[in-house]
């Protein structure tokens, strides 16, 4: 068995996360690790976030993010607040430059306790999401789910904040759909080649919204930080909403703007829920005695 790491296992608006402490070593989460984390009830969770060391000057650490499925992600919101709370905690900081696959993050922890992430900007050509065919206007594809007739869900504006986001608007109750049925298959359609997350979405608001999403690799989470943006950066490019949006999730609620420079900025919660250590190899894992249940 390889050292264990020390984790902490937390959530932002309900978005079920483990900060991993992987600095000073060279091995990685695996993928078997993440699944049997996300096997055992007490450590289920929707993104692992790894912290490394930093790889590029100017940042303080490297995010690794992995799915609940094993895979890996390039952006999680949500995540970011919770790392920087823990780093915070730590380090006593306020202010983090942090870097992922997808670039670099700064984020910042306001004295109310709330977390705001610089998302960077979205991307809308139909390559950087990556769609598997050209559309030229990304504000609303061809896509439908249900009856040809009759689709149930249909044309999502799609976004990627670093990962893919497709967003189908409705005009009732975001609950009457059964996303945990059309999640899966939208997930996996073939014009996502990288697969998607899907969120459905309604506008109440020229600065509000409900949102649910099913999360890539990981199903229906309570909250989805990327996904808020998505759907933000989306509801104003359509003329749904201004630039400043407050996004209830069923976990809680987020604060999205997208800024004039073209930024996106995040802003939500971020909870400690107890701490523990597991080996990043297997994913056996054990609590802290003083987190004890
Ligand atoms: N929960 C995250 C997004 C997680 C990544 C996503 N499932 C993907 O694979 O792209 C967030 O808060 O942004």
């Amino acid at each position: 068995m390889a050292a264990t790491a020390p984790f902490a296992k937390m959530n932002g608006a309900g978005n079920e996360i483990i900060v991993a402490d992987m600095r000073g070593r060279a091995d990685r989460v695996t993928a078997a690790a993440a699944i049997a984390l996300n096997a055992d009830q007490a450590t289920r969770f929707d993104q692992i976030m790894a912290i490394h060391d930093a790889r590029t000057p100017g940042t303080g650490w490297f995010i690794d993010i992995l799915n609940s499925d094993g895979s890996g992600a390039q952006a999680c919101g949500n995540g970011t607040r919770c790392v920087v709370q823990a780093l915070g905690a730590e380090t006593g900081l306020k202010t983090f430059t942090l870097e992922t696959v997808a670039g670099i993050l700064n984020a910042v922890e306001h004295d109310d306790g709330l977390i705001s992430v610089d998302m960077g900007r979205p991307r809308f050509g139909w390559q950087d999401i990556p769609l598997a065919e050209e559309f030229r206007d990304t504000r609303m594809i061809e896509l439908q789910i249900g009856p040809i007739d009759a689709p149930v869900l249909h044309s999502p504006s799609v976004v990627s904040m670093g990962n893919p986001h497709a967003i189908f608007w409705v005009d009732g109750d975001v609950w009457s759909y059964d996303l945990d049925r059309f999640g899966p298959l939208l997930e996996n359609h073939p014009i996502f080649p990288e697969r998607a997350n899907i969120t459905i979405a309604e506008v109440t608001s020229r600065d509000s919204m409900v949102i649910r999403t099913w999360e890539r690799g990981a199903g229906l989470t309570k909250a989805c930080g990327s996904a808020a943006c998505a759907a933000a950066v989306a509801a104003a490019r359509t003329g749904r909403t201004d630039r400043r949006v407050a996004l209830t999730v069923p976990g809680g609620q987020l604060q999205v703007e997208w800024r004039a420079d073209d930024h996106v900025v995040l802003t939500g919660p971020a909870e400690w829920e107890f701490s523990g250590r597991f080996d990043p190899a297997s994913g056996a894992w054990q609590r802290d005695a003083e987190s004890a249940a």
